[in-house]
C-alpha cells in the first residue's frame, strides 16, 4: 500500500525478541508495528532476536499493517548486520535510530537498497539538524523518541511536555516541509488511559499523524485520538459542498455555521475525507 494512503493513528513497538508479542500483533487493529531490534532488545539477546523477527516476518500474517523494523545504529556492534537482515526480511521500511545527519541516512541508504527509510528523532543535534534529515531524497518518515531526547536534555516530566516543544516542533516543521509522515513519542504509563487521551490530544492538535505505543492497551486510545471525529467528517462534506455551490455562482467564497470556507479549507475537508476512507479500508 502507498504510504500516502496509509493511516499512521496507532503505531506499536514490539520487541523483536518477544515471539508471544509478535504472533499476537497479527491481531492487533494498529495501523503500523515498528519491530524493534534496539532498546528493547538485551545485549545478549540481539543476534538471537534477529533471527526471530526474520521467521515471524516470513510466516507473515500482519495484513495491511505497515511493517517497520528498527535496527540498532549503525556505529554499534549489530547496527549493520541488523540492516542488512532487515534488507532481506520483507519489511515495508527500515527505522534507523538517533539520527543527526543526513550522512548517516545515506550509510543506511547504501545497504538497504531501495526500502524506505524513517529516521528516529531523538537528540538535541537531530533536532537542529531535521531539516537536513527530512530532505534526504529516502527519508519516508520521523518518528519522535521522546524518552531519549528527554533524558538529553535532562528535563522533568511534565503532563504538558513543555521542556520538549521545541524539540517537538523542530522537527513536525521540517516533516511537514518534506511531506513525510511523523508520529508522536510513547506514553510510558500504560496503565493510565486518562493521561495517555491528554498527550494523543495534544499531540492530534498539533499535526501529528499518529503515536508511537509501547502495549495493546494504548491501541484504542490512539487510534480514537488520531481518526477524524464524526463531527469533522460531517463539517468537511458539508464545507466542501457549500464551496463547490458558491463556486458554481461564480463566488469564491462561502460561509459554513457562520465561519468562512475558501480553497485552502476545502482542501483540508478533502484531507479529512480521505484519511476518513484510508481508516474504514484498514479497519475492514
Ligand atoms: C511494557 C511491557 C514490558 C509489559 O509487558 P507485559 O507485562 O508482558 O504486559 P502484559 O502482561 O500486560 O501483556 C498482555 C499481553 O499483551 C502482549 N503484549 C505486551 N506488550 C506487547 C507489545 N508491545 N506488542 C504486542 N503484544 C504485546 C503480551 O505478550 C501479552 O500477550 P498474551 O500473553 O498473549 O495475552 C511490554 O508491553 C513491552 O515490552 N512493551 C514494549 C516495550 C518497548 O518496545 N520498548 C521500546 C520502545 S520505546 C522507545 O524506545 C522509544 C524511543 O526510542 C524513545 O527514546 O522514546
Ligand atoms: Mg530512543
Amino acid at each position: 500500500m502507498d504510504q500516502r494512503n496509509r493511516p499512521f493513528r496507532s503505531v506499536l513497538y514490539i520487541p523483536a525478541s518477544k515471539e508471544r508479542a509478535l504472533d499476537k500483533a497479527r491481531s492487533l487493529p494498529v495501523d503500523a508495528i515498528i519491530f524493534d531490534l534496539e532498546d528493547a532488545v538485551a545485549v545478549e539477546e540481539k543476534a538471537n532476536a534477529r533471527g526471530i523477527l526474520a521467521e515471524a516476518l516470513a510466516a507473515k500474517g500482519y495484513g495491511a499493517r505497515m511493517r517497520i523494523v528498527r535496527i540498532n545504529g549503525l556505529e554499534s556492534d549489530w547496527g549493520r548486520a541488523d540492516a542488512q537482515a532487515a534488507r532481506d526480511m520483507g519489511c515495508d521500511a527500515v527505522l534507523l535510530p538517533k539520527v543527526e545527519s543526513a550522512a548517516q541516512v545515506q550509510a543506511l541508504a547504501e545497504i538497504v537498497g531501495e526500502i524506505p527509510i524513517w529516521a528516529m528523532m531523538e537528540t538535541p543535534r537531530g533536532m537542529l539538524n531535521a531539516a537536513e534529515i527530512a530532505a534526504y531524497p529516502r527519508m519516508a518518515g520521523f518518528v519522535m523518541g521522546t524518552n531519549d531526547l528527554a533524558k538529553e536534555l535532562q528535563t522533568r516530566f511534565r503532563p504538558d511536555r513543555q521542556p520538549l516543544m521545541a524539540g517537538l516542533g523542530l522537527c513536525l516543521l521540517a516533516a511537514k516541509a518534506e511531506g513525510l509522515v511523523i508520529v508522536d513519542g510513547v506514553y510510558n504509563a500504560f496503565k493510565d488511559d486518562e493521561g495517555l487521551r491528554a498527550e494523543c490530544a495534544q499531540g492530534r492538535d498539533m499535526g501529528f499523524d499518529g503515536k508511537t505505543l509501547i502495549h495493546p492497551a494504548q491501541v484504542e486510545i490512539a487510534n480514537a485520538a488520531f481518526a477524524p471525529t464524526q463531527d469533522e467528517i460531517d463539517l468537511a462534506r458539508r464545507q466542501i459542498a457549500a464551496f463547490e455551490e458558491a463556486e458554481s455562482s461564480g463566488k469564491g467564497v462561502a460561509v459554513v455555521d457562520g465561519r468562512i470556507v475558501e480553497n485552502l479549507h476545502v482542501a483540508t475537508a478533502r484531507e479529512i475525507l480521505a484519511k476518513a476512507d484510508a481508516i474504514t479500508a484498514i479497519s475492514g
